[in-house]
């Protein structure tokens, strides 16, 4: 894996032909695939569940696919997902009943496993799972919909989360979603942030290839 990873929000893709926008965006030069699930209860949307995971595995895609559950409970769509072909896995603290017991389900699974906060959800869930944590996400915008704008204070928060993740010593990415373009993806990684979700900068482009270019052209000046 690069340094920095893109992983673009397929919740901005064109569903109609999502195979063919997977296949596009990777060929752009796209990371990983972020998969969003949103259930119209945690979260107000309603979007894919394990069924198109599945579906893109099968279509061909051999990339990562980093699946984020904006669900409560979570612990059922864990194992539709691994068995769907997820490769990473995250969930909100809050959604779950037993976080290290979801944490397990997914490594005992074979997936990465992660936990992702709101802009207002505390780090300190972290504190006791640290070492059944392979990423930690920061939402920079309230989760269920594309499109909205970076929250500025996530870039305190990073730091926060970034200064935690290095004093642990585990091997923990540090992703951000929502907001994140080209115009500010230096300032998020200067913060800490080396995975950056982003779902309406690509896909509301027509030349993908430009804007991934233009993100990694940003983030070379950053390391
Ligand atoms: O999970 C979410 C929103 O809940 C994100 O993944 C969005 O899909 C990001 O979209 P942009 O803000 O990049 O348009």
């Amino acid at each position: 894996m690069n340094d920095f990873i893109i992983a673009p929000s397929i919740l901005s893709a064109d569903f109609a032909r999502l195979g063919e926008e997977v296949d596009n965006v990777l060929e752009a030069g796209a990371d990983i695939i972020h998969f969003d699930v949103m259930d119209n209860h945690y979260v107000p949307n309603l979007t894919i569940g394990p069924m198109v995971c599945k579906a893109l595995r099968k279509h061909g895609v051999t990339a990562d696919i980093d699946v984020h559950l904006m669900v409560k409970p979570v612990d059922r769509m864990i194992g539709d997902f691994i068995e769907a072909g997820a490769s990473i896995i995250t969930f909100h603290p809050e959604a779950s009943e037993h976080i290290d017991r979801s944490l397990q389900m997914i490594r005992e699974g074979g997936c990465k496993a992660g936990l992702v906060f709101n802009p207002a959800t505390p780090l300190h869930y972290l504190k006791h799972v640290m070492d059944k944590v392979d990423m930690v996400l920061l939402m920079s915008v309230n989760p269920g919909f594309g499109g909205q704008s970076f929250i500025p204070s996530t870039l305190d928060k990073l730091r926060e989360a970034r200064a935690l993740i290095d004093a642990s010593g585990y091997d923990i990415r540090l992703e951000v979603d929502g907001g994140v373009s080209e115009k500010n993806i230096a300032e998020i990684a200067r913060a800490g942030a080396d995975t950056f979700v982003a779902g309406s900068a690509i896909f509301g482009k027509t030349d993908y290839k430009m804007v991934i270019d233009a993100m990694r052209k940003e983030l070379a000046s950053v390391r």
